[in-house]
């Protein structure tokens, strides 16, 4: 971990610019996976998996019946599942715009405009795999959508090392009632959904995280006419600590992202000497009894511990970094957590562990990374949908509206737009322009 005590901002917001454009060759070899799916289909998926997940795969998709995972899943995992999954629903729900949400307003009398909300009709979901199976995206990704209205869910996995799905997302999917996963993972997942293959349908839009080579691919995707939720990559957390925080909690939280792979990245901002001498020794000592120490390890070489001497600043910087997580572990954190603008989920409290909103709290785990939470939150119920807007107009309005929509389209010297309400204005009685 980067020790930095007191930091210009201009340095910090140097430090802090992770929406870089991608490496070169990371896209390029993204974009040659996109042009080889979209040729080859399902023979270019089999053949990525074999290079990049190192199995082979006859058939991509496998049916999902309640009856072949149920007794692989442990009982307290199916009732921590089923507990999650509840508050995952009650959370989301209020997200689904009611009726009263869609509305027509006459602007001007005669001319009515409305706006309504209408689902995706078909949403891909990605469910990560690659070095653990994150069953719990399935949750994160699949209620939305159903709540939403989506009437079709394609989901991708990685295939695990014998060639099938991992049981608990399987068990997963088919307590939310999927009945088919497909077994392919990485970029050439995102190239299936966004083209079709003979097996894998082609989706109108793509959710949920993943590795770097996932979030660069549906960033690809979306640059070939498929709609995404956001960038929600590399996981990353950020803390404010002051000197009420405790230690071990600090450490903890860091770690828990920090494993998630090698490109993880965590900051802490604390107004505490205490802290800001004593976490690193704190972490090393925790970090030696996890069994992904190796990843969680490479990720705090390059994350930052940092001191300022009041909480103001503390708190600039965060939102400076713009965090996927932000965890507040100070006096009075409800009313820091006021003074926060850019994180994709805030954890208020030290009672408030990033893992509850991993797993279990209610909120999503889908959240923007690279500093993307600055201009966008995470999975909600309306990432599956779409708005609409509609307008009617009466002769009357048109009266109205029309020489001013004439005036307008020939002021930009488009001539035919003026035209198109010039020629219905023709055939009004007592029009200015009879
Ligand atoms: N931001 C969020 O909301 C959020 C939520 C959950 C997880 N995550 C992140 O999701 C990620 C999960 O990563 P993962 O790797 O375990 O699983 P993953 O499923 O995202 O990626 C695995 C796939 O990546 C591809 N891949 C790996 N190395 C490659 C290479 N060199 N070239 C081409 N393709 C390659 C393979 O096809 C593999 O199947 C983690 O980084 C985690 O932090 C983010
Ligand atoms: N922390 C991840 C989001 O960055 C979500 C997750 C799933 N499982 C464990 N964690
Ligand atoms: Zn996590």
């Amino acid at each position: 971990m980067q020790k930095l005590n007191q930091p210009r901002k201009d340095f910090l917001k140097r430090l802090f610019d992770r929406k870089s454009t991608p490496e070169a060759e990371m896209l390029k070899k993204t974009m040659a996976i996109f042009e080889t799916v979209k040729r080859n289909g399902d023979e270019a998926v089999k053949s990525y998996t074999r290079t990049f997940d190192g199995v082979d795969i006859s058939h991509l998709s496998i049916p999902i019946l309640m009856e072949d995972f149920e007794s692989r899943v442990d009982g307290s995992l199916k009732e921590a599942i089923t507990w999650a999954a509840e508050n995952i629903r009650t959370f989301h729900e209020k997200q689904v715009p009611g009726k009263n949400e869609n509305y027509t307003v006459e602007v001007r009398p005669g001319i009515s405009c409305g706006l309504r909300y209408q689902p995706i009709e078909s949403a891909g979901i990605y469910i990560p795999g690659g070095t653990a199976p994150l069953f719990s995206s399935v949750l994160m990704l699949v209620i939305p959508a159903q709540l939403a209205g989506c009437k079709k869910i394609v989901c991708c996995t990685p295939p695990d090392k014998n060639g099938s799905v991992n049981p608990v997302i399987g068990y997963t999917l088919a307590y939310l009632g999927i009945d088919s996963v497909f077994l392919v993972g990485g970029a050439q997942a995102v190239a299936a959904m966004t083209y079709g293959t003979e097996s894998i349908p082609r989706v109108d839009k793509i959710a949920g995280p993943g590795n770097a080579w996932v979030t660069l691919a549906k960033q690809v995707a979306f640059l070939n006419g498929t709609g995404i939720d956001l960038p929600a990559g590399p996981s990353e957390v950020a803390i404010l600590a002051d000197d009420s925080a405790d230690l071990s909690f600090i450490a903890a939280d860091c770690l828990s992202q920090a494993e998630h792979g090698y490109d993880s990245q965590v900051l802490v901002a604390t107004t505490s000497e205490r802290i800001f001498n004593d976490l690193i020794p704190e972490i090393t000592l925790q970090l030696n009894k996890l069994p992904r120490r190796d990843m969680a390890q490479h990720s705090l070489e390059k994350s930052y511990l940092i001191y300022v001497p009041n909480l103001e600043d503390a708190v600039n910087i965060t939102n400076l970094y713009a965090p996927e997580h932000l965890i507040i572990q100070t006096r009075s954190a409800g009313l820091v957590s006021e003074q926060v603008t850019n994180a994709g989920s805030v954890f208020v409290g030290s009672w408030t562990p990033e893992s509850a909103g991993d797993y279990a709290s209610g909120t999503n785990h889908t959240l923007p990374t690279s500093g993307n939470a600055a201009n966008t939150g995470g999975v909600t119920a309306k990432t599956f949908m779409k708005t609409m807007t509609t307008q009617t107009i009466t002769q009357d309005g048109l009266r109205e509206l029309g020489p001013r929509v004439v005036t307008m389209a020939e002021a930009e010297e488009l001539k035919a737009h003026g035209e198109a309400v010039r020629i219905r204005l023709k055939k009004l009685k007592g029009n200015i322009y009879e």
